[in-house]
């Protein structure tokens, strides 16, 4: 038996859905989170049953890649339980009254009881199921109330005959049924409320959004560096150490497999950062120098979700992303590409057009590093003080910005004008961030570590060979003409599609400069995404629009590559540098635009 959870976004479709079948699936307050259609079970009645947590979706009609996803599940359900957010019942009526127009049953599922009744929203029940024809059940998944009341209802079976006309009709007759069974009290403003306003009122809006962000930061930072220096570090010295030490001397520094497992001795030590080996460097990567960094960006990002700030936050740089041909929602994935591009580019199904889908994919590909190789560029940047940090984010920054402005600019098609929907503040709950925490740490783990020994094990395999010393004299002068950096670094940046935290970590025994590692760090983040984003990519995207990004791509790497090398010194850039930057977003502005605004498209 197939169960089908439907419902608007962001009624709270996959808390349910975790509550009906104990799996964990992403929840946020934010319409789109669910892109993919997920399975689980339950035992009811002694039967196992499925139940399939469908994206969001306003219509029946889809207008996106999400949706569409949603309305082809329709044929696959013996019920769907349609979910409703019953402080906004008035629009979330509207892909009710589509759905019983379907031949199949029905049940619908007002959520958010609590949030309604403390909003003074009444609604009378048995009233809403004459009108419908079909069960109501009131729920509030997050605090487990009502959950078990709709598997009463999973063998309902009849199916309404109703047909309420063309779209207008159906309006006003949902017009017919709030005036009859909806009651709203008159309340005081509260703080929260004015809150909300603050936050996307651009005069208190913009100084909200820096000091939010610049407070994540640094919170990321305190966390990440708090784990590594007091947690992570020790307990490898402590615990870790004398193992592989011992096996280290068992196996004898000049074998294969110590090559292979332990790596190089540095001045008669295993050096958990440098060795390379698979039990050493490998395991240390993502254990002790990413992990903290993941948990704490995770950490944030949970609180920034479930309280509903990032859709504030989309609303904010909505004008600034209009420049680049993109809506404001597109934040939410570059925000997710700082924690992995992978989930990143998934977000961007939501972006209507394919012009959007294809600028921005790029844009996070190129210019977003994920929160992997951020932590290694802390721990090797970090030491020589945060001016050098600071640049490489500033260059991203600039790179999103101009690349965003030129294929604007030279991208025919159109961009959306879609309407963001910005849910309520809502306070989060502790379970649930620590709980998607949780999930999220899992993920990195069950990605990085196989991607990680792999990584490892190539990489010693082809130095053990000598490919790498064959690449590097065959590129290396290339690299050190364009980029001023020694060619062992084509290594990294071999290995780099594989992982970019391994990458950089290959970085630490090639003794670079400050402003070499800078260079390193921007060519690394923008010359090609890791596999499985790249994976992701071709999936979203198709082969051909994968091949013209990736072309964008590798332009961009020279053309950055190369000007950081020639225009930042001691730590910041040349004046001559400045004026190069100025002066090309200067000239982007009188390039002619082959895209074309929504407006305008309309005008038309
Ligand atoms: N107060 C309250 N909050 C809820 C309730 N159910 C869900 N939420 C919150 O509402 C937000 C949205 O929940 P999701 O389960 O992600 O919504 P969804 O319907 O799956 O959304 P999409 O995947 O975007 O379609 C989350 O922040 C939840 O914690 C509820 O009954 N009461
Ligand atoms: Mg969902």
């Amino acid at each position: 038996m197939n169960i089908l959870l439907m419902g608007n976004p962001n009624v709270g479709k996959s808390v349910i859905f975790s509550k009906l079948t104990g799996t964990n699936v992403t929840a946020s307050n934010y319409s789109g989170t669910t892109v993919e259609y997920t399975e689980g079970q339950r035992n009811w009645r002694g039967e196992m049953v499925d139940v399939i947590d469908v994206p969001g979706t306003y219509t029946l009609d889809p207008t996106n890649e999400a949706e569409e996803v949603a309305v082809d599940m329709l044929d696959k359900g013996d019920l769907v339980v349609n979910v409703l957010d019953a402080t906004n019942l008035e629009r979330n009526l509207n892909l009710t009254l589509q759905l019983l127009e379907r031949d199949i049953p029905v049940i619908v599922v007002l959520n958010m009881w609590d949030e309604a009744e403390h909003k003074g929203i009444e609604i009378d029940i048995e009233k809403l199921e004459e009108y419908l024809g079909v069960p109501v059940i009131t729920t509030a998944a997050v605090k487990n109330r009502g959950i078990k009341d709709i598997t009463y209802h999973f063998d309902y079976r009849e199916v309404v005959d109703s047909d309420y006309g063309s779209t207008e009709e159906r309006w006003a007759h949902i017009g017919e049924i709030i005036e009859n069974t909806q009651h709203i009290q008159d309340r005081k403003h509260t703080f929260l409320e004015w809150f909300e306003d603050a936050t996307v009122k651009p005069l208190t809006g913009i100084p909200i959004a820096i000091i939010f962000m610049y407070l994540s930061f640094m919170i990321i930072r305190f966390i990440g560096e708090g784990l590594i220096a007091n947690v992570t570090e020790p307990l490898f010295e402590i615990f870790y150490r004398p193992v592989v030490t011992q096996l280290s001397q068992i196996l004898g520094a000049e074998t294969f497999l110590h090559k292979l497992l332990i790596g190089n001795l540095i001045s008669g030590t295993i050096d958990f950062g440098q060795s390379f080996g698979i039990l050493t460097t490998g395991i240390f990567i993502p254990f002790a120098a990413v992990l903290p960094y993941i948990i704490a960006f995770y950490f944030m990002l949970g609180l920034l979700e479930d309280t509903g700030y990032l859709p504030r936050l989309a609303t904010l740089v909505d004008n600034i992303m209009h420049r680049v041909g993109l809506h404001g929602f597109s934040i939410i994935p570059m925000i997710l590409g700082l924690g992995c591009n992978v989930p990143a580019a998934l977000a961007v199904r939501n972006l209507d057009s394919k012009r959007e889908k294809f600028i921005a994919s790029t844009l996070m590909a190129i210019s977003v590093p994920c929160m992997a190789q951020i932590a290694m560029i802390f721990g090797l940047l970090g030491p020589y003080g945060g001016q050098y940090l600071l640049h490489i984010f500033l260059i991203l920054i600039m790179v999103w910005f101009t690349v965003g402005l030129l294929m604007d600019k030279l991208m025919p098609g159109f961009s959306s004008d879609l309407l963001l929907e910005i849910p309520p503040f809502r306070i989060p709950s502790m379970t649930t961030v620590l709980k998607k925490l949780w999930m999220r740490i899992i993920s990195f783990l069950e990605e990085a570590i196989p991607y990680m020994l792999f990584g490892v094990l190539i990489a010693n395999l082809l130095y053990i060979l000598g490919v790498f010393d064959f690449l590097a004299t065959t590129f290396g002068p290339f690299l050190n003409q364009v980029f001023g950096l020694p060619q062992e670094v084509i290594t990294a940046l071999l290995i780099g599609f594989l992982r970019k935290d391994l990458a950089m970590g290959m970085l630490a025994p090639l003794n670079l400069t400050a402003k070499q590692l800078v260079v390193a760090s921007t060519v690394l983040t923008i010359y090609f995404p890791c596999v499985a984003t790249f994976v992701v990519l071709i999936k979203e995207l198709g082969i051909f629009a994968m091949m013209k990004s990736a072309g964008i791509m590798l332009l961009t790497t020279l053309t950055v590559g190369g000007f950081v090398n020639f225009a930042f010194q001691g730590g910041s850039f040349s004046l001559l540098g400045w004026i190069i930057i100025v002066g090309l977003l200067i000239a982007i502005r009188y390039i002619p635009s082959f895209g074309s605004d929504f407006e305008e498209r309309l005008e038309a």
